[in-house]
């Protein structure tokens, strides 16, 4: 966008309702057939983003029939006692598939917890056999849960009519749940796009920046992407979640990588909030949805 013109919003609260309801309907047919879809949450301590985030997970479920299992935990609880629940809910069969929030207590080991999720039942795509499979190629058409952060970005671009075919797409952040895992996806003979992976250790960031048609911004570094960086005319999603304080005025708010002047030269800007963090939820009751269809004679 240039000549004081803004970019035109890719509306991730608007899309995840729309997504919402097809999922009802889905749902519906489900239970018909005898099939009841049911999220689990395991949350440990009292970290007020991630209670906030599971509070909304279960939210959504209700809002599109989807029954929950809630497992609120202690900070202080020990690796065997969070092994136990997981054991208990991969062979819970009111349970068709479930999540750990992000990031657990320094204390427990994700890595373990991540591989003794059923990989039946990994609902965030996270479980290293899940990863594995995305990476190999294998789960091509989706046998299992692929990460919903990158689902929810292909489908918030192509929700909005813009197709990833042909694009070059600078990728900023190499995290496990935005990162590393968006590549193999939009790679992927379905969407065609050429993929770049940056991180803040890249060299000459900008140089990068400033080849892309699709930048995907998901380093937690706030204002990491400027406009200066970026192309005119380029898609720019903000998936950096940092929570900074407010000199002014003291208070806590939400920042994101893309700096609020990105909105003058790009022709599409995912907000944020209200972007890819709604898709993100919305992308999970699918991956849940799509898991229970799975299990239909
Ligand atoms: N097990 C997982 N843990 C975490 C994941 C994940 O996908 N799986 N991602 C994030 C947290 N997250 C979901 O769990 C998440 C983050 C943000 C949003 C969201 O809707 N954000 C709002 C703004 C919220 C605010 O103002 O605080 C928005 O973007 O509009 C949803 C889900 C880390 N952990």
């Amino acid at each position: 966008m240039v000549d004081g013109a803004s970019a035109q919003i890719l509306d991730g609260t608007a899309t995840a309702a729309a997504i919402k309801d097809e999922l009802r309907e889905r749902v519906v047919a489900l239970k018909a057939k005898g099939v009841v879809p049911g999220l689990g949450t395991v949350l440990v301590g009292s970290d007020p983003g991630s209670q906030w985030y599971v509070a909304g997970k279960h939210r959504d479920c209700a809002e599109v029939g989807i029954e929950s299992i809630r497992r609120d935990l202690p900070e202080d609880v020990t690796q065997a006692e969070l092994d136990a629940v997981l054991d208990e809910l991969n062979n819970d069969p009111s349970c068709t598939g479930y999540i750990v929030q992000l990031p657990l207590p320094k204390h427990l080991d994700t890595d373990r917890v991540l591989e003794l999720i059923d990989p039946a039942k990994d609902a965030d795509g996270l479980h290293p056999t899940n990863l594995g499979r995305l990476l190999l190629n294998v789960n091509d058409p989706i046998e299992t849960s692929l990460p919903c952060t990158p689902r929810g970005v292909i489908e918030l671009v192509e929700r909005h009519g813009i197709s990833w075919k042909g694009k070059n797409v600078v990728v900023v952040g190499r995290g496990i749940t935005v990162g590393r895992a968006i590549g193999p996806l939009l790679t992927r003979r379905e969407y065609n796009a050429t993929v770049t992976l940056t991180h803040t250790g890249t060299v000459d960031l900008d140089a990068h920046l400033r080849q892309a048609d699709v930048i995907v911004a998901a380093a937690g570094v706030p204002g990491i992407v400027t406009a200066s960086a970026v192309k005119p005319g380029a898609v720019v999603l903000d998936v950096g979640v940092s929570r900074v304080t407010d000199p002014e005025t003291g208070k806590s708010r939400i920042a994101g990588d893309v700096a609020d002047d990105v909105a003058s030269v790009a022709s599409w800007i995912s907000p944020n909030p209200g972007g890819v963090g709604p898709m993100t939820r919305a992308l999970l009751l699918k991956n849940v949805v799509d898991s229970a269809e799975r299990q239909l004679p």
